[in-house]
């Protein structure tokens, strides 16, 4: 069972919703899913005018915990405002942070997201942070009250999969007890099993379930995936070897040639 700031958490898909084709298919994909964690976005549903109710409404409902975000945010003080919007219109501590640094790859602005960490930790806020491979960040952000850190694996939307496999597995070498979730990049079920295998303790995705032709079908595909990366992560794999072994044995062999 995943723990995430003292709460057990049964699956270890995090489902984004946002972009999907209608909310009647949002909430198929979250069923089938049967994540327990769905990431919400205060900004993109309060923009334009709207409220969010019937949406937030409709998310409440399904009895998922509601982990909001700060998707869009560029600076410390508008990351730091939108968390505190979202702990008033979720009534929880839980944030995801991400604070972004770079228009075209929606990298984070690690410097700006440690300090907004800071601050969010210390008014009671439990942060998830979006943040890079970078294991000196990654320690900062512990330093800053962190007990969970999201890794991306490729940039947001991307579906490019696990673009560098040694820094995601020197993360988790070097972080054995805190929670690993990769979150953005993640294109197909394939990848997630990949990255479960390395050890991750859970996968947050948006984008290629969301743009599936059928993102319920996909949802629950990528369900499947990430329980079997983690079944064999804690069955013991193989290493790879460059020379044959052969499966069957030479004894009872009639000739030896
Ligand atoms: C949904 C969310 O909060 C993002 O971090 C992001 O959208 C996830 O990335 P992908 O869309 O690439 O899965």
């Amino acid at each position: 069972m995943l723990d995430l700031y003292g709460s057990p958490i049964g699956s270890r898909l995090l489902l984004g919703t946002a972009r999907y084709p209608s909310p009647a298919i949002l909430a198929e994909a979250i069923t089938r899913s049967a994540t327990e964690i769905v990431t919400v976005s205060l900004r993109r549903e309060m923009a334009g005018g709207r409220n969010g109710g019937a949406f937030f409404d409709m998310i409440r409902a399904l009895g998922v915990h509601v982990l909001p975000n700060t998707a869009g945010c560029h600076g410390v003080s508008e990351a730091v405002l939108t968390a505190k919007m979202a702990r008033e219109v979720f009534r929880t501590d839980w944030i995801k942070l991400e604070v972004i640094g770079n228009h075209d790859t929606l990298q984070p602005d690690v410097f700006a997201l440690v300090e907004a960490a800071r601050i969010l930790t210390g008014e009671g806020f439990q942060v998830f942070p979006y943040t890079t491979d970078d294991l000196v960040v990654a320690e900062r952000l512990i330093d800053a009250g962190c007990q969970v850190l999201m890794p991306w694996c490729a940039p947001i939307g991307s579906a490019a999969g696990p673009h560098n496999l040694a820094a995601l597995r020197s993360m988790r070498a070097h972080f054995p007890d805190v929670p690993l979730i990769v979150d953005a990049g993640i294109g197909r079920p394939s990848h997630a099993t990949i990255v479960m295998e390395l050890g991750f303790d859970a996968v947050l995705l948006n984008t290629a379930v969301a743009g599936a032709g059928d993102p319920a079908a996909m949802a629950e595909a990528f369900a499947k995936a990430i329980d079997a990366g983690r079944q064999a992560f804690g069955a013991g794999m193989l290493e790879p070897r460059d020379m044959a072994v052969p499966s069957t044995p030479v004894i009872g062999k009639a000739v030896f040639a």
